[in-house]
């Protein structure tokens, strides 16, 4: 099943040149995808597609086959407790002034789900490994990592079917780096994962689908399994030959 698709989607920052141009992709129930690309490919620009945060200049942005519909508050708010968001910056992206469990609480109470709230943030943390203390500190009291488990946190607490993932674990060193994988391969058993990086061998860790994006174009796109085993297109054999580390698929 389908849960998102973007069909023949372009899009253009205000007057400028297509940044997206002819964009068809769909998000599968299950089956995380990796949306890769190098800088200003457009992958951000997707992503803010996804999240219904802009709008195609041509073609469609659809959830569960219906229209992504920012004036249909309704459904916008079906969507937001399906579909959630991990930023790349985990020093940015929580408000420094609000306790770790108003920032975790934040999508249950913006979304108005009738739920035990403490409950679900202290089941939340504990998804990612966090103590339960944690709820009553603030976000300068935790390392990088912590932050982005945090960021997760926040992510996964209205159990949404979906979390989009923007280049997470780039401001993370390498340690760092492997323990949100491995938390992040974790999670993929109860939601699926949309992840975009510029870093075709962290997307393939955790990713059985990959878009291949070059100047806001698909140039690729397939299993992991075929694209690393055999890359069609000299975009995506110079992003792999790029890449130290592969995932083995034996
Ligand atoms: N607000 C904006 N106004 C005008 N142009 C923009 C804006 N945001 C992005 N762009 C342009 O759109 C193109 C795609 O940008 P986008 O941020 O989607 O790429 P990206 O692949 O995510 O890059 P990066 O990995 O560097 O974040 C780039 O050429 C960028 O300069």
């Amino acid at each position: 099943m389908s849960l998102i698709d973007l069909a023949a989607v372009s899009f253009a920052y205000g007057r400028g040149r297509k940044v997206l141009d002819g964009v068809d992709l769909s998000i599968e129930a299950g089956r995380n995808l990796g949306i890769v690309g190098e800088s200003g490919s457009g992958k951000t620009t997707i992503l803010r597609l996804l999240l219904g945060l802009a709008q195609p200049t041509s073609g469609k942005v659809t959830f569960r086959g219906a229209p992504l519909d920012p004036r249909n508050r309704p459904f916008m708010r079906g969507f937001r407790r399906s579909v959630q968001a991990v930023f790349q910056d985990p020093y940015s992206s929580l408000d420094p002034r609000q306790k770790i469990a108003d920032i975790v609480a934040e999508p249950l109470r913006s979304l108005n789900v009738e739920t035990d709230i403490d409950a679900a943030v202290a089941g939340a943390l504990a998804s990612v490994d966090l103590p339960p203390d944690a709820a009553g500190r603030y976000p300068h009291e935790f390392s990088g990592g912590q932050r982005q488990r945090i960021a997760i946190a926040r992510a996964i607490v209205s159990e949404p079917e979906l979390v989009l993932a923007d280049e997470v674990v780039s401001a993370l060193d390498l340690t760092t780096r492997i323990r949100i994988v491995e938390l992040l391969k974790s999670l993929s058993a109860r939601t699926t994962l949309a992840l975009v990086s510029h870093d075709i061998g962290f997307v393939a860790l955790l990713c059985q689908d990959l878009v291949i994006l070059e100047k806001g174009r698909i140039v690729e796109q397939g299993t992991a399994r075929d694209i690393l085993s055999s890359p069609k297109h000299p975009y995506t054999q110079r992003l792999l030959a790029s890449t130290p580390r592969l995932p083995e698929f034996a």
